[in-house]
């Protein structure tokens, strides 16, 4: 943020002859008092300082990516590399190797992670980049989404080859949907060609094992440390320059949520005298037009109704688009037939179901979760957009799940809700936060009976709790 002024604010003049201010943000006594308004200032008589706030265009489109990779092969010089590069094309502002390492926390639900997001741009689109400081770091922010990636730059030291670390980031990303991944082997200022060619094969290989294109993924090599010091640009500057095409190229645009089927789920159910049944919540994706055909699902049951209104902010509209809040009233609906947690969509769009596969994060104590470990078949309860349900854990691929850790979990829920793959949830125990998670596959819909068992699960163990707390 540039310091633009320091000042009284009693003398409006000089503030005049910064005609840009309308779009600074102001500071009045140490506290942020928003975009600056002129009418806002005069005869307040504070002290007050002027900063430039910059507002995003969108000139482009959008895309999110990040860097992973193993402990130490490059994952920050290479960040830090590519707004060098670009900031000599006036396409991104340079950011220092310390300025993307001391990464400020941010908090997702609950879960404490550092992450540095750094911006910049190529000729074809506008670069959202996480970089994180530690493995448990990406972890993190790989299942939660605090940063969601539509594509993501895997760094491999030619002088290292594939690590430990290499795998898991890779396997995470494959399991949570993360499917275009550009490769750059870096360092190869420090190892020789027939290694980069060994790295190369050796890469390639582990992405086709896992599920990737491996014999077609773009693989660059380069050094990020000569391109960041101004060095030998063929290994440099242009080896950075070739991945960005690469990304700009293999990693596609993320469709538009506008452009998909409609969905909102539902957060109240209202009914007006007169009028009908109303339901509110946040449109999630697509576009919903007045008179349009619709169809409420989850909690067992799925119905069809049409939409005779929508209303936002007591304010009639034609239709509504994703990100608002509206109300819609539906025709031939009763009150009870609806209630929170259902959604509201383009008729057969999505399906409800009970059974699903998921990579959980467990919180650990300091995070606000458990302090021990937990095994197959405990009982909780899943919070998901609007709803939340009981389920069943079963851990199929190891003993327990220690707090801290991540895992792959298969949950079977008590009744069938609207799942989809992609979706974020979290797992709560009580008022305890659990862990947090992605569903990674929609599994085929429970049988009655299995249902029956863990309704009566449920059951005994609420008898066993509510006998305790007697005691
Ligand atoms: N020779 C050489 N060294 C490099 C290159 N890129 C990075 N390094 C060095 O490798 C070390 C690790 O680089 P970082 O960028 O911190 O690696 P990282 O992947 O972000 O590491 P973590 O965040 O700790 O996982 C540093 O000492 C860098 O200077 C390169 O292209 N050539
Ligand atoms: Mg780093």
């Amino acid at each position: 943020m540039a310091f633009l002024f320091y000042g009284k604010l009693s003398n409006i003049s000089l503030l005049k002859t910064f005609s840009y201010l309308s779009n600074t943000e102001l500071i009045l006594n140490g506290k942020r008092s928003g975009i600056l308004q002129f009418a806002a200032l005069t005869n307040t008589g504070k002290r007050f300082y002027a900063t430039e706030k910059k507002v995003y265009q969108r000139t482009k489109p959008h895309c999110n990516v990040g860097t992973i990779g193993h402990v130490d092969h490059g994952k920050t010089t290479l960040t830090a590399a590519i707004t060098k590069v670009l900031s000599d094309q006036k396409l991104a502002e340079a950011k220092k190797y310390s300025d993307i390492d001391n990464a400020p926390e941010e908090k997702a639900r609950g879960i404490t992670i550092n992450v540095a997001h750094v911006e910049y741009q190529t000729s074809a689109r506008h670069y959202g980049h996480t970089d994180c400081p530690g493995h448990a770091d990406y972890i993190k922010n790989m299942i939660t989404g605090a940063a969601q990636m539509d594509g993501a730059i895997l760094v491999v030291a030619a002088t290292d080859g594939v690590m430990p670390q290499t795998r898991e980031h890779l396997l995470l990303a494959k399991q949570i949907g993360v499917n275009h991944i550009v490769v750059f082997i870096n360092k190869v200022d420090a190892a020789d060609a027939e290694m980069v060619e060994l790295v190369e094969m050796e890469i390639r290989e582990l992405m086709s094992e896992m599920g990737f294109d491996g014999d077609n993924v773009p693989v660059i090599s380069g050094s990020a440390l000569y391109a960041l010091d101004g060095k030998e640009p063929e290994v440099g500057s242009k080896a950075i320059l070739k991945l960005l095409d690469e990304v700009d190229k293999y990693i596609p645009t993320p469709t538009r949520e506008l452009d998909k089927p409609f969905l909102l789920p539902v957060e109240h159910v209202y009914s007006i005298p007169g009028r009908g049944t109303v339901v509110t919540g946040r449109l999630e994706r697509g576009v919903v037009k007045k008179g349009a055909d619709c169809e409420f699902v989850g909690y067992s049951k799925t119905f069809k109704s049409t939409i005779s209104g929508i209303e936002m902010f007591h304010q009639i509209l034609e239709e509504a688009q994703a990100g608002d809040q509206l109300g819609a009233l539906v025709r031939g609906v009763k009150r009870d037939d609806v209630r929170r947690g259902m959604v509201m969509c383009k008729p057969g769009s999505v399906k409800s179901n009970d059974h699903v596969e998921a990579q959980v994060y467990i919180l650990n104590k300091e995070e606000g979760g458990r302090s021990k470990p937990f095994t197959s078949f405990i009982q909780l309860q899943m919070f998901c957009r609007t709803w939340d349900c009981s389920c069943q854990v079963f851990i199929p691929d190891k003993e327990m799940v220690m707090p801290g850790e991540d895992s792959k979990l298969i949950l079977k829920m008590i009744r069938p809700m609207v799942l989809e793959q992609g979706q974020r949830f979290t797992l709560r125990d009580g008022s305890l936060t659990l862990g947090t998670g992605v569903v990674t596959n929609v599994l085929p819909q429970l049988s009655e009976q299995e249902r029956q068992t863990i309704t009566e699960g449920k059951k005994a163990r609420e008898k066993r709790m509510a006998t305790q707390n007697t005691k």
